[in-house]
């Protein structure tokens, strides 16, 4: 279970999270939705302490997260897929993978095949700079990455931005292996309602900086869709 309560944030003056309360099941695939601004990346960047919370909790079974450092989210098998993807552009594709290797409490020191099971492309391609992928190859390496160190909870902010049609169902059908076969806990940042919908069982509506409504994702009911996401 995640368990977020009473979470604030600013930038400098700026207030962007307001008392904003969540809870994951585990095991479960949360998508988190909202217009653009409403603070879903913000919240995000809390989760994996690239952002200092100003008050309030962030509980992972039980461990509280705030106040923590970073690097102690892989270590406590949370991974990350950030928003742009954030690949090395000058490591190859296998350097891109390693990068998680120490972070693994078994310190195994090669990619496990499990990465190479779900995203063929990276294999082929391990020798090849990252950032000559093109765009839909490297958001299978960042996920790829982040599956690394084989994590409980894969937190993902919108995969599929400026993704060709294909490799959004590849990376659909990945996130849903995980989640379904592996019971890993997925939370996902995503706009497109088809896709929530295909991947999701549940759904957290974002409206400044708070959560607004939080239901299993059949419930995701017309009204709401045009309270909080219709533009
Ligand atoms: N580094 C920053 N400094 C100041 N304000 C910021 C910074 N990053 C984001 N913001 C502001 O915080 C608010 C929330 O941004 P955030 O990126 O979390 O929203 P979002 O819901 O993820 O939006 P999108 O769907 O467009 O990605 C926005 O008003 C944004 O302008």
């Amino acid at each position: 279970m995640i368990e977020i309560s009473q979470l604030n944030q600013r930038y400098g003056g700026t207030q962007i999270l307001w008392d904003l309360d969540l809870k994951v099941e585990e095991g479960s695939c949360t998508c988190i939705m909202g217009r653009n601004g409403v603070g879903k990346t913000t919240l995000l960047k809390c989760i994996m302490g690239l952002l200092p919370a100003d008050s309030g909790e962030i509980r992972i079974a039980g461990d509280n997260l705030v106040g923590r450092s970073a690097e102690f989210r892989p270590h406590h098998g949370i991974g990350y897929v950030p928003q742009g993807r954030d690949i090395f552009p000058l490591l190859t594709v296998e350097e891109n993978l390693r990068v998680g290797l120490p972070c693994r409490k078994d310190k195994l020191k090669k990619i496990p095949d499990r990465v190479y099971d779900l995203f063929p492309v990276l294999k082929d391609m391990l020798h090849r700079r990252g950032g000559d992928l093109s765009g839909g190859q490297q958001q299978q390496l960042a996920i790829g990455r982040a599956l690394v160190i084989e994590p409980r909870v894969l937190i993902l902010d919108e995969p599929n931005e400026g993704i060709q049609p294909n490799i959004v169902k590849q990376i659909g059908d990945v996130i849903t292996q995980l989640n379904r076969e592996e019971n890993m806990t997925v939370i996902l940042v995503e706009q497109k309602l088809g896709f929530a919908r295909r991947v999701g069982q549940q759904f957290r509506l974002m409206e400044k900086g708070r959560v607004v409504a939080s239901d299993a994702m059949e419930h995701l009911s017309e009204s709401l869709i045009m309270q909080h996401l219709a533009v």
